[in-house]
């Protein structure tokens, strides 16, 4: 217990990275056990003697006050327990059983929770994101025991403006939307979503110290195409098809106007739509609202971090980027959002906007190669569709293995949703890339859904490849001494950086230049020594930190744009006075830190 307690009382000073030394006093608006019932309050028993008396909580609490160093360990130790009791159980037994312990904890006492979130993120982060949040999400309507969020239904059309005061909170900076229509590579999960937007402001407040307070995970419920839940009798949601067309679109700008009604200066991030309403719904509000689409630009950042680093890894100036042969498989928000920004880089390295254009960027979906003969193209996916007979021996539709062998790319990206499609067959094809250090990237999540496992990938693709997924992998023990580095390719690194950055800066819109910002930071982030070992992105680990960097980034960028408004007390002027230096420290004295705050009872 003793050394629990160190190892505790260690972890907790290591995390003050971004603290103010003595927080400031907390207002609450109630009293006595409602407090204790109010996870954005609640102390347990770590309440002092002098604030039970003043906040009628006298009784209510056995004596002994336990400090928060105490209350970490003690929450730390039943954890460490739980992990080796369920040893020999199965992965998915044990991961749900290590969410709810946390999700109670989340339920009762917030800030504990989210100190223990910040110090252990490379542990917990698989649990509260990719990819049990996909299990939770699965398995929501069994496992439902609270609401967390706000949900807003098909049936209440006409009532949302009233509705958003239903939300306790005065203010709301950032809110994680989703209509659950493709949750990871799990497809339509209807209500049961919300878990996504859930996971995705739990790394916003331990990534960027967004203050749980002003964080909101909305579900948008049109209804479900998926038979199996709309048959299942706990489900929770709609028992109706998806609304679609003009009915669909109604409802989103219905809560659009509702929330940023009541928030002006909230951010929305649209969370895995399915394609057709990401794409929709980006184009339909970007210029009026803040908001921006994770899947496409988030992902499309971390994507493109990713390939220049492999770039780096070859010993190759970045300005070879536009000869990169890159395969994309999957043409869906992901992939296109990679190839679009990808495009634009690619330009921007070459100098010329005309000749570099997507010259060396292939694309595959379910149907394989996509051409220009592809008939009912997508509009989205029109501009990276290959000229006929523009590579000899590929024809349009040609599948993914042929597409390999012909072309020997530097890199396979796979965003597509479908476990194992990188076959042993088309990982070991990947040794005759034309790279000296081929790189797979296998994005899709959870677990389940990557396209290969690193095992895989490093045992048929070669020992010199470098790898990503979205969802963790262990490195791989190549014998000999030898590590395969598994980096994690996940929006993750950038969200909250964009989120972050966009609220600091007070821009009232997400431009591209903002996005490409966070990207060439992500980007050039790892040094080259990291980069030659096959590391292309920080460890999860520094989340925060590069978090702030990623948030810096952005606000230079609003304000380089004549973008940024400001933020509180800090106006338009003296963030254009601020060096990068100081941008960074801005960004960091804004990140919230859970401690207990002194709370103090007004009327
Ligand atoms: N690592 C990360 O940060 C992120 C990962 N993702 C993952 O990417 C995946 C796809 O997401 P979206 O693009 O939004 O989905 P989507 O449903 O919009 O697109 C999926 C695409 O994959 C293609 N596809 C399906 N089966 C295929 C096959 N057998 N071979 C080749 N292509 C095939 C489809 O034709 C479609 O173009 C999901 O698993 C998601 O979890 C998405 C966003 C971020
Ligand atoms: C990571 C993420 O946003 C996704 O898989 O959809
Ligand atoms: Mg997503």
């Amino acid at each position: 217990m003793w050394n629990l307690m160190r190892f505790a009382a260690s972890s907790v000073r290591r995390s003050r990275r971004f603290s103010t030394a003595i927080p400031g006093p907390c207002i609450v608006h109630k009293r006595g056990a409602d407090i204790l019932h109010d996870p954005w309050f609640n102390k347990d028993t770590g309440f002092p003697l002098t604030e039970r008396d003043r906040l009628g909580l006298r009784g209510l609490l056995p004596p002994r006050v336990i400090s928060f160093e105490q209350q970490y360990a003690r929450f730390m130790e039943s954890y460490r327990s739980l992990e080796k009791n369920t040893e020999c159980q199965p992965e998915g037994i044990v991961s749900l059983a290590k969410w709810r312990i946390l999700n109670r904890l989340h339920d009762r006492n917030e800030t504990l929770y989210y100190r223990v979130l910040i110090d252990n993120i490379k542990d917990f982060a698989p649990i509260i994101y990719t990819p049990t949040v996909g299990l939770v999400c699965q398995n929501y309507s069994g496992l439902f025991r609270r609401p967390r969020g706000m949900y807003f239904s098909a049936k209440d059309k006409g009532e949302m403006m009233s509705m958003i005061y239903n939300w306790p909170s005065q203010q709301v900076d950032m809110i994680v939307l989703t209509d659950g229509s493709r949750i990871l590579g799990l497809g339509d999960l209807g209500v049961q979503g919300i878990g996504i937007a859930i996971g995705k402001l739990d790394v916003y407040v331990a990534a960027a110290g967004i203050n749980p307070q002003k964080i909101l995970p909305v579900m948008l419920d049109v209804g479900t195409n998926n038979q199996k839940l709309l048959e299942d009798r706990l489900y929770l949601g709609l028992r109706q098809p998806r609304l679609e067309g003009e009915e669909y679109l109604s409802i989103v700008d219905e809560f659009m106007e509702a929330a940023f009604t009541r928030w002006p200066k909230a951010i929305v991030q649209f969370e895995d739509f399915q394609m057709k309403w990401a794409f929709e719904t980006l184009q339909r509000y970007r210029k009026r609202f803040r908001m921006f689409n994770d899947d496409i630009q988030g992902t499309a950042g971390v994507g493109l971090a990713g390939l220049l680093g492999t770039v780096r890894a070859q010993g190759r100036p970045l300005t070879d980027f536009a000869n990169q042969k890159i395969v994309v498989v999957g043409a869906g928000s992901a992939g296109l959002g990679v190839l679009k920004m990808a495009t634009e880089a690619a330009a921007r390295f070459a100098g010329n906007k005309e000749t570099a254009a997507n010259n060396q960027l292939y694309l595959v979906d379910k149907d394989g190669l996509i051409t220009k003969e592809r008939k009912d193209i997508d509009p989205s996916a029109a501009p990276f569709a290959r000229g006929p007979g523009e590579i000899e021996g590929l024809r349009e539709g040609a599948s993914l293995i042929e597409v390999v062998k012909k072309l020997k790319p530097h890199v396979l990206l796979g965003l597509s949703g479908v476990g194992g499609i990188f076959t042993e067959e088309v990982l070991r094809a990947m040794q005759e890339s034309e790279s000296t250090k081929p790189a797979i990237f296998a994005m899709s999540n959870p677990t389940m859904n990557a396209e290969c496992t690193a095992v895989d990938a490093f045992k048929h693709a070669g020992e010199n490849i470098v790898f990503a997924s979205g969802s963790p992998f262990k490195n791989v023990d190549l014998g000999n001494g030898k590590v395969g580095h598994v980096n994690q390719a996940n929006n993750m690194y950038l969200f909250p950086g964009i989120g972050l950055g966009t609220l600091l800066s007070g821009a009232h819109l997400i431009s591209d230049g903002m996005l490409q910002a966070a990207a060439e930071c992500l980007a050039s982030y790892m040094t080259d020594d990291e980069i030659q070992k096959g590391i292309l992105y920080p460890s999860i680990d520094s989340i925060r930190e590069i978090t702030a960097e990623v948030g810096a980034a952005v606000v230079r960028a609003a304000v380089a744009e004549e973008l940024a408004e400001g933020h509180g007390d800090v106006g338009p002027r003296e963030l254009m006075h601020m060096s990068k230096e100081e941008t960074l420290e801005y960004v960091r004295q804004n990140m919230w830190f859970p401690v207990y705050s002194p709370l103090v009872h007004e009327k």
